[in-house]
């Protein structure tokens, strides 16, 4: 069973146009995805197709005037707000996009110690800041005199020492040098192959493929595919989406064509397949409706050409 399951998610927030008529928009719909005990699930997707706000759905920290509909599940049960609350930086934790998220006010060696749960928690915080190369200065210090690399370092000091079952992080790494981009990868796998669950959220697809078990591909609010890492090989012949296939021919290490066009915006989404627009294979039974997931082999796919 899933420790982590997200099932026909939506999220959508209410606009104002400039007649003052009030209008719906979806960021994220009828997402679905999971994360086993043991497993990393790495997110991928261009900025904006909703991978932080399905973070912060699984959290409860979206903002007031988000409208969410359909189920999130944590071992088996409903995460409802109060789940939520309760879990949030113990049993789930986030690894947050942003570095505001530290405390302003707190020493971080202080801000770092109150996620450690068992043990000595001095000594766990200075082990995790030896790791992540944070001196012992550091550990008196407030956000505000960090440097970007070291919030970011902090934040993932936090939650590697949370002891949580589910870690979802948030892009974890940018701005990092490239050894503490590799600790924090190897860490995770370590993490995930002592039974944690990871969800990564990353631009980094290479880094994706080093570390996930699968790798969850979103476009404009929605899953097109979930596949086994495996499947990223050769020419992509074994993934299952245009997309997909394309996000991986642009890698520099294959032909690194970028793909022509862009992300639609949530405000003027396609009425078919949202990746139509943009797909050479699009047919007009695409246009008409939006495509179901369906399993492909041993994967999923959002695509009625797929096979
Ligand atoms: N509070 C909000 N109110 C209205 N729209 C929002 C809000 N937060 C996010 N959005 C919109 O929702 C969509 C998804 O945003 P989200 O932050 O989840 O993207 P992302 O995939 O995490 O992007 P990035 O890779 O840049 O972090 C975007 O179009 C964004 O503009
Ligand atoms: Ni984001």
């Amino acid at each position: 069973m899933a420790i982590l399951e997200v099932k026909d998610l939506s999220v959508s927030f209410k606009q104002y146009s400039s007649s003052l008529k009030q209008k719906n928009y979806d960021v994220i719909s009828d997402l679905s995805v999971t994360v086993e005990e043991g497993e990393i699930v790495a997110v991928v997707g261009a900025s904006g197709s909703g991978k932080s706000l399905l973070a912060h759905a699984i959290l409860g920290i979206l903002p007031n005037n988000a409208y969410v509909n359909g189920l999130i599940k944590y071992k088996g049960e409903e995460l409802t707000l109060s789940r939520q609350e309760a879990l949030r930086g113990n049993e789930i934790s986030l690894v947050p996009q942003s570095v505001n998220y530290l405390d302003p006010l707190m020493r971080v060696g202080a801000q770092v110690r109150t996620s450690v749960k068992n043990g000595d928690k001095v000594k766990v915080q200075r082990e995790v800041f030896e790791r992540y190369n944070l001196k012992e200065q550091v550990d008196k210090m407030y956000p505000f005199q960090l440097s970007g690399g070291m919030a970011r370092r902090t934040l993932l000091s936090t939650a590697m020492i949370s002891g949580a079952k589910v870690i979802i992080a948030d892009e974890p790494t940018p701005g990092l040098d490239s050894a503490s981009v590799a600790e924090a990868l190897k860490h995770f796998r370590q993490l995930a192959d002592n039974g944690c669950a990871v969800m990564l959220i990353t631009h980094d697809i290479e880094a994706a493929l080093q570390i996930a078990d699968r790798i969850a591909v979103f476009y404009a609010g929605t899953t097109v595919e979930i596949a086994p890492v495996h499947n990223f090989s050769g020419n992509g012949e074994n993934l299952r989406h245009p997309y997909t296939k394309a996000l991986w021919r642009a890698l520099p290490q294959n032909d690194f064509i970028p793909i022509k066009g862009s992300q639609p915006h949530p405000d003027h989404l396609p009425s078919g397949c949202l990746f139509a627009p943009r797909c050479e294979m699009a047919t007009e039974e695409c246009s008409m409706s939006r495509p179901e997931m369906k399993k492909v082999r041993d994967g999923v796919v959002r695509c009625i050409h797929a096979s």
